[in-house]
């Protein structure tokens, strides 16, 4: 099988978690041994989110007093592309992956005229309070945006038309190589004949599902730090879904800076390939391809029930 994964930011650096290198590492380790089954198998393609990363590049660049200006948002994307690029690589060897391995920059092209430059959503960066949240916005020109209880720092997002680096992305998958790109939803850019890079970050999941579609993915997987899509998330009778077909997602509605953009992702797949997609925790990746662990979207690859036990802790809080 063509297989194309996304990896959460937040599993790669959880929220509230100190940010240090070897922190990061550790977590990319863990990310590594979940995929590598998965490497040996099938062709394998990895993207990842880079929320937490880039916003922590972001408040670096803004600190520098030897700058002008603070970098721009399409290069600290690209800096996070090479960050991750080259632990996901590293690991993906050191856990037994035998096949070539190679994490590569690359470029989502965007319209200049997508409204969401007028309207931020997508969150990067630490968690604040309320007060700190205000001096941050006011300080920096930042838009900041609550984030369940917490204040933290949104972004236009704009939608990923297509990635200037597809069919090398294809030839290398073609070849036997297990590919690293996309990155942060991949360094975002404009082509009105020079490509140009531009403030914005963009979701990983969609550019993962229109990667997967132009590859002509079996599979996408949407790997975070959840074991499955749920009802009533949050709450003390929040239960998992194993199984959801389109009609059934037209009928629900999910938070648009996080659960929401994967349902999008999982629904642009399957739509455009009649294939199936699946949403859960980064450690059951292998159970999630055999549709035992989850939540799958469009065709139903198993009925035997959802492997609950493990999640106890999460499900119900
Ligand atoms: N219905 C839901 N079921 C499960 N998780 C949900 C739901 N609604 C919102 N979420 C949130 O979505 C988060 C995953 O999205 P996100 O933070 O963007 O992850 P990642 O950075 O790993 O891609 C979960 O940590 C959870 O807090
Ligand atoms: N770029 C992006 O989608 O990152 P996260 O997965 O960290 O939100």
């Amino acid at each position: 099988m063509r297989i194309v994964v996304a990896l959460g930011g937040n599993a790669l650096l959880m929220r509230g978690e100190r940010a240090d290198a070897a922190v990061q590492l550790h977590h990319v380790e863990a990310a590594a041994r979940a995929l590598a089954p998965l490497a040996a198998d099938h062709e394998l393609v990895i993207c990842h989110g880079n929320g937490p990363q880039i916003g922590l590049l972001a408040l670096e660049s803004e600190a520098d007093p030897a700058l002008t200006r603070p970098y721009p948002l399409d290069t600290l994307g690209a800096e996070t592309q090479g960050m991750i690029g080259y632990w996901l690589a590293q690991s993906l060897r050191n856990a037994g992956v035998r096949k070539p391995v190679l994490a590569v920059v690359t470029q989502t092209v965007v319209d200049a005229g997508d409204p969401a430059f007028s309207a931020p959503t997508k969150f990067i960066g630490p968690v604040y309070d309320r007060d700190r949240a205000n001096q941050l916005a006011e300080q920096n020109g930042w838009t900041m945006a609550a984030d369940g209880p917490h204040w933290r720092r949104v972004v236009p997002s704009p939608e990923p038309l297509r990635l200037v680096e597809q069919d090398s992305i294809e030839q290398l998958v073609s070849d036997g190589t297990v590919v690293v790109c996309a990155g942060g939803g991949g360094a975002p850019i404009v082509d009105t004949g020079k490509l140009v890079g531009v403030e914005a970050v963009v979701d990983k999941d969609l550019t993962s599902a229109a990667l997967a579609i132009a590859l002509r993915a079996d599979r996408l997987l949407l790997l975070t730090d959840v074991p499955a899509v749920m009802t009533d998330f949050g709450l003390p009778d929040a239960e998992p879904l194993h199984h959801l077909d389109l009609e059934e997602l037209e009928h629900l509605t999910f938070p648009a800076g996080s659960m929401g953009p994967k349902i999008e992702a999982c629904r642009r797949f399957v739509e455009a390939t009649g294939s199936t997609a699946a949403i859960g925790a980064l450690t059951d990746a292998e159970a999630i391809l055999r549709g035992e662990a989850g939540t799958t979207v469009g065709v139903r690859i198993t009925d035997a029930p959802l492997r609950m036990a493990p999640y106890e802790r999460i499900l119900r809080p």
